[in-house]
């Protein structure tokens, strides 16, 4: 199943700088694992913004819930997801 999920980052100013830094840190190593197991397709920045969009290939929402929730920097994301179906009119069907 296909999702596409924007991430809007949002950290507080007030966290510590080194602590911010491994949570980036953490984020990036997280993210590159999940992509490299397919699960994890694409990830874009969103230009001008502190955010990405990203298309995930997963098996349910269960497991989509479980990999976001894991995300180093989730305690400092909005996180909107969109289910994704086919589309009548394009020649690769997933
Ligand atoms: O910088 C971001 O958009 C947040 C993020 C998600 C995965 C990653 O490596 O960074």
């Amino acid at each position: 199943m296909l999702y596409m999920v924007e991430m809007i980052v949002q950290i507080p100013h007030s966290l510590d700088p080194a602590l911010v830094a491994q949570i980036k840190q953490d984020e990036k190593e997280y993210s590159q694992k999940l992509q490299r197991e397919g699960k994890w397709r694409h990830i874009w920045r969103v230009v001008g913004e502190y955010a990405n969009v990203s298309i995930f290939d997963v098996q349910s929402n269960d497991e989509l819930h479980g990999l976001l929730s894991g995300l180093p920097l989730f305690p400092y994301m909005q996180i909107k997801v969109r289910p994704l179906a086919n589309h009548p009119s394009s020649i690769v069907q997933e």
